[in-house]
């Protein structure tokens, strides 16, 4: 029998950082590849999804490598405080499966084997691919003009602006919460050269301003802010 093996480029225990679930405790589960990017600077300017904050290639991060389905629920196991001590902590474990995309990989077989260990779980995807059975929580947050292939989550969270992905065109989704995140600054060296004028206004915070403004006229969106960065976690 075929052994499916996860390829994970990193897995750390911090707060959620962003979306209605900010502030919770929570494993990170980064999967790696993406659908929509192939992760080099090279590729940025051509990519479907151009403006991505994150490392996703590989398995050289923090935790990261080739896991099979048992081996990743004990490490993530191994990350929530206590739980392989079978401490009485409270509140519900928590991962968060994230990427790259998530969904690439991500089944309903790992679903299953973490919520036998007792977690509750989460995905932050670009919506792109089916969505697996059993998820609990689920945060889309579609691309530039990237088919979705599902159109209910819990929240979406509309990076902000995107040329060819302004809310308008979302707002027949089914969501419990509509959030847009300001695009932030990725690449320092990319953001010095003269052409990409949107992105450099990211580092001055005026995407947060446009973001900010967008919701004040349209109180069906509300602001998420990328915490984690503003207080210096992961
Ligand atoms: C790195 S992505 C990985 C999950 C999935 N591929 C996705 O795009 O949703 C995690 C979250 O970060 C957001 N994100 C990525 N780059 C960003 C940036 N430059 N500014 C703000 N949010 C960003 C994504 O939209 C997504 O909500
Ligand atoms: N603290 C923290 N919160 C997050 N929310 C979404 C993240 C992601 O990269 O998917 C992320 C992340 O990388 N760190
Ligand atoms: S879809 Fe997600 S992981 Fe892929 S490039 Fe865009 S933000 Fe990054
Ligand atoms: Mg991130």
């Amino acid at each position: 029998m075929a052994t499916n093996f996860y390829r994970v480029k990193e897995a750390f225990y911090t707060l959620q950082g962003e979306g209605a679930q900010a502030g919770r405790a929570a494993v990170f589960c980064r999967f790696s590849k993406c659908n929509l990017w192939n992760g080099r600077e090279e590729s940025r300017s051509t990519a479907v999804c151009q403006f991505c904050d994150t490392d996703f290639i590989g398995t050289d991060g923090n935790n990261g490598g080739e896991y099979s389905k048992q081996a990743l629920v004990e490490l993530v196991s191994n990350l929530w405080p206590g739980k392989s001590k079978g401490a009485n902590i409270q509140g519900k474990p928590y991962v968060v499966c994230t990427g790259g995309e998530p969904l690439l990989q991500l089944d309903a077989a790992l679903i299953n084997a973490f919520h036998d260990a007792g977690f509750e779980v989460a995905v932050e995807t670009n919506g792109t691919l089916p969505l697996p059975q059993g998820i609990d929580w689920v945060c889309l947050s579609p691309k530039a003009d990237a088919e979705l292939a599902f159109i209910r989550c819990d929240e979406l969270k509309l990076v902000y602006p995107q040329l060819l992905a302004m809310p308008e065109r979302f707002e027949h989704i089914e969501a419990d919460h509509y959030y847009l995140q300001p695009m932030a600054d990725y690449q320092p060296v990319v953001l010095a050269s003269d052409k990409l004028e949107g992105a450099k206004e990211g580092l001055s915070g005026s995407n947060t301003q446009k973001a900010l403004s967008y919701c004040l006229k349209h109180p069906k969106w509300k602001l998420s802010l990328q915490t984690h960065k503003m207080i210096g976690i992961e």
